[in-house]
């Protein structure tokens, strides 16, 4: 990163032109960042600032020299900054822009420029480089001083505070490690301020552009100050303050620091508790917005029927943050049936929404002071779509709060319609932007300007008359303003008030004293007007910042209509149903999985039936659909509580605290530590904090060790769960050894995906059924895939050999493995002879004896075969496997026959 002051000119500092050296200090005070300096058309950077910037932009440089040397440089067009700005930002800079603080004509020597904006990742305000519909996050996890895990619960050893500063949404919340990492894949920051003594451990998690802030900003009393001029500091606990203290302060420099962000208007404090807990794990399994394999389709995209930016940022949080109170829930059902019911109403909406501009950053605009007359337009034309909805929406009970909410805000509109034309320009301070009739002293400046203009208009026509000079011509140039013009065979007649201003080839140029006194009444009154106009609009614009809370609220009401609009349609589309909440069990009639109906060719519906703390053991082949049953069970569930119909014929449905997901190590592979390691800490996890509320997915833990470890660890984490947590679980394992838990335990329950083969292939019917699979299902599919006839049936008979063998650790004692000649005790009779020939179980001392040797050979075979895991195995693998087992088994009777003919 090359960032503050280039390195050769802070050495040649004595010798810079007056330009560079206030370059060069600018850069030097914001060291944490690139300086773009303002130089005419361009923001410049200099030396190896430049060389960054051009190799980051892929622009060119140029070689500029002065008196005192020669200096690279690289310049950014103004015009076209947003695009390579975000090149920048997406190369993880800051990006200081200094710009001219002084009318250039007016300045008497080098031109004052400060650092107006410091854009970030987290904190861009440019409509540009903002993504529209969904939110860009700056956040900050703190510690008070001397905070650390082990304080009282009172005092939570993390605060983590985010904004949005398009927007001006600000929220804190505090908790332990977890909680941070939780809330962090939540958030989903652009960029993340870690304070002092945040263990770096805690937000490894946050995939982002990390920004180091001066210690003393996260100081208790400079946080005080800083927070105090959005809340009152004493609402939010120790860490809290310090999170949200340190990053508004962030957010401010961000701002040019000129000050608190007016448009921040609340810090909201939040429980994370309060709503559906989905952890990074659970986000990811679930895809609700990410994807990581497959079609790269999510929840998101799949549900996204919204139809303005609001609307969608909205239902964004939903998802994000789906409810646990019942109440609130059935209460987003109720206005999202009556959207469902009502189809006209609905259109009606929609299309009217359609019209609404992003009215959270416009008001952001707005009280920034960087609206400019389209944008109050804009504004306008949205607040003038608001009767629509209010009307479409009328008389329906369950949407009359919002139609409450829905404050058209007239007074607003109708002052915004009086004072901006409908199609202003651009620019704000070259007028064009005020109507007639707004103000008294415009108009009369105005009428001015026009008489004049028209009395000019008239002119030729006049002095034609009066001089006899027919092709005599009136003119203007924006050097020499106004003029009479004559062509040289005409003089003569040019009469004595005439003042000669400019002589051409062919004519002259004149003015009279009248034209001169009107060209400056006109000059004039344009030049006030625009001022004027400035002037009026700055206050327009300040009288609609003052409205900024009535604002707030009217995008608040549009973003719900939105996002109920949404989910009625998307009900509506897709054949979602309501479902019923509060039951104490999970019931699904022919459920389906929202994204994966999108791309099969034919989706199979499935039921549910789970009543509350069921464990169920789901097991089938690879591919049967074990995963994709889990996951639409989940999907239903956090739809629900989003407020969502869900893809069922029939739905009953509790409402759950939180959803965990442990989904295979091979589907989520993360670096740094072990995948099995990664996987027993989210089983810990799982263990730890599910609830009897809690719905938990668990799919194939254990896979990543041997089998006997595994089957163990996967045999306790259920008997866990049943005993003590009481958590409703789905839990898909290749382990169908496990299956007999059913017997044993009251709330396991077996279901299966079973596989069929046809026209030689192996086909899944994706349904689900009572019951466990067959225990070969992999040796099936081994023949499917076309493994010899005679292996297949040796390998049947070794599964079954090693199902009768029971289980190794938990039913040990049980009496299922019982004495007997058992084909197990029989591999274990050959095992054991192998490693026991020899002395002390040396193995080069046996390799002389035949007999013990093709033992040997054999119990290793065995002990090998035994220990393949076939839940990881391909139908390819195994195939190699059995191989290379028949080549040792035949080398090894081999060994038999050289030792018996010895
Ligand atoms: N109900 C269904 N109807 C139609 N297609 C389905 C259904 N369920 C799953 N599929 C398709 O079958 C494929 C395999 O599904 P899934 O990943 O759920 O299987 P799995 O049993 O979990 O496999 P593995 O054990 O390898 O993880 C997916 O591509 C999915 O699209």
């Amino acid at each position: 990163m090359v960032t503050g002051a280039p390195a050769t000119m802070l050495d040649r500092r004595e010798e810079l032109t007056p330009m560079l050296a206030q370059y060069v200090d600018v850069a030097e005070r914001y060291d944490d960042a690139i300086v773009l300096f303002r130089v005419g058309d361009f923001y410049k950077a200099f030396c190896e600032a430049a060389d960054e910037v051009a190799r980051v932009c892929e622009l060119t440089r140029i070689e500029r020299e002065d008196s005192t040397g020669t200096y690279t440089a690289c310049g950014i067009p103004v015009d076209n900054a947003p695009k390579y700005l975000k090149r920048l930002l997406d190369a993880e800079y800051r990006v200081a822009v200094a710009d001219q603080v002084e009318d250039p004509e007016e300045a008497s020597g080098l031109v004052e420029r400060a650092v107006t904006q410091v854009l970030t990742p987290g904190t861009v305000v440019e409509e540009e480089l903002l993504a529209e519909g969904s939110n860009t996050y700056v956040a900050c996890v703190a510690t008070a001083e001397g905070g650390s895990e082990d304080e009282s619960e009172e005092s939570p050893a993390y605060g983590v505070a985010y904004v949005d500063v398009s927007t001006g949404e600000c929220a804190v919340t505090a908790g332990d490690a977890a909680a941070v990492d939780e809330e962090l894949a939540r958030i989903a920051p652009a960029e993340l301020l870690v304070g002092p003594g945040v263990d770096p451990a805690v937000v490894d998690g946050a995939d982002c552009m990390r920004t180091e802030r001066d210690p003393e900003t996260f100081d208790p009393e400079a946080v005080h100050g800083v927070l105090d001029r959005y809340a009152d500091p004493d609402r939010f606990d120790a860490t809290e303050r310090v999170a949200a203290g340190a990053l508004l302060s962030y957010a401010e420099y961000t701002q040019g620091d000129d000050g608190p962000l007016e448009y921040v208007r609340r810090v909201r404090r939040y429980d994370p508790r309060r709503s559906l807990r989905l952890d990074a794990t659970a986000l990811r399994g679930l895809e609700l917005f990410e994807n990581h394999v497959g079609s790269g389709r999510t929840l998101f995209d799949t549900i996204d029927e919204t139809r303005s930016a609001l609307g969608r940022r909205r239902l964004r949080a939903w998802l994000r943050r789906p409810l646990v109170d019942r109440e609130a829930i059935e209460a987003r059902h109720d206005a999202v049936a009556a959207f469902a019911e009502r189809t006209l109403a609905r259109e009606e909406v929609r299309d009217a929404l359609s019209a609404a501009y992003d009215l959270e950053r416009l008001a952001g605009r707005i009280s920034r002071g960087r609206a400019n007359a389209r944008d109050l337009r804009s504004l306008h034309d949205t607040l003038a779509a608001v009767p629509d909805i209010r009307e479409a929406i009328g008389g329906v009970d369950a949407l009359a709060e919002i139609r409450g909410d829905l404050d058209p805000l007239d007074d607003l509109r109708e002052l915004i319609d009086e004072a901006v034309v409908e199609e202003p320009p651009q620019e704000i301070t070259e007028g064009g932007v005020i109507r007639a009739g707004y103000d008294g002293e415009l108009d009369e400046i105005r009428t001015t300007a026009r008489e004049g203009r028209e009395w000019i208009a008239n002119l030729e026509e006049r002095e034609r008359e009066r001089t006899g000079i027919d092709n005599l011509e009136v003119g203007y140039t924006q050097v020499h303003g106004y003029y009479i013009e004559v062509t040289n065979g005409q003089l003569e007649k040019v009469p004595d008030d005439y003042t000669r201003r400019q002589t051409l080839k062919n004519s002259e140029r004149f003015y009279t004293p009248e034209l001169k006194r009107r060209e400056d009444e006109i000059l004039g009154a344009e030049e006030r007007a625009d001022a004027l106009e400035y002037e009026l609009f700055a206050d327009l614009r300040d009288r609609v910042a003052d409205e900024s809370d009535r604002i707030g609220a009217l995008a608040d009401a549009v973003a719900r209509v939105d996002a109920l609009a949404a989910l009625a349609t998307a009900a509506v589309e897709r054949d979602y149903v309501r479902p019923e909440m509060g039951a104490d069990e999970i019931a699904l009639d022919r459920s389906r999985h929202p994204v994966v109906e999108e791309t099969a060719d034919e989706f199979v519906p499935n039921d549910a039936a789970l009543p509350g703390g069921t464990v169920a053991l789901i097991t089938g082949p690879n591919m049967s659909g074990k995963s994709t049953y889990m996951r639409q069970v989940a999907l239903a569930v956090v739809l629900a509580q989003a407020g969502s119909f869900v893809p069922a014929d029939a739905a009953r449905l509790p409402v759950v605290d939180r959803v965990f997901t442990r989904v295979g190590a091979s589907d989520d592979i993360a670096g740094g530590e072990s995948t099995f390691m990664r996987e027993m800490r989210e089983l810990t996890d799982v263990l730890h904090d599910a609830t009897g509320d809690s719905l938990v997915l668990l799919d194939e833990v254990g896979r990543g060790t041997s089998t006997a470890d595994g089957r163990a660890i996967a045999r306790a984490a259920v008997e866990f769960l049943h005993d003590e947590t009481g958590a409703t679980t789905l839990f898909a394992t290749h382990y169908h050894e496990l299956t007999d838990l059913a017997d044993e335990y009251e709330h396991v329950v077996n279901r299966h995906f079973a596989a069929t083969e046809r026209d030689g292939g192996v086909t899944f019917l994706h349904r689900i059924r009572e019951g466990a699979a067959s225990s070969s299902y992999g040796v099936e599919v081994a023949e499917l895939a076309g493994v010899p006839e005679s292996v297949v049936a040796r390998a049947h008979d070794l599964v079954a050999a090693d199902r009768d063998e029971g289980e190794p650790t938990a039913d040990a004692g049980s009496g299922s493995g019982s004495a007997g000649a058992t084909p197990q005790r029989t591999l274990d009779e050959i095992a054991t002879n192998g490693h026991g020939h020899g002395d002390d179980g040396d193995d080069a001392a046996s390799v002389d004896a035949a007999p013990a040797g093709r033992d040997s050979a054999v119990a290793d075979l065995l002990a090998d075969l035994r220990d393949l895991p076939l839940a990881e195995t391909t139908p390819l693998e195994a195939l190699n496997a059995l191989h290379e087992y028949q080549r040792r088994a035949e080398e090894a009777a081999n060994a038999d026959d050289a030792g018996e003919g010895s």
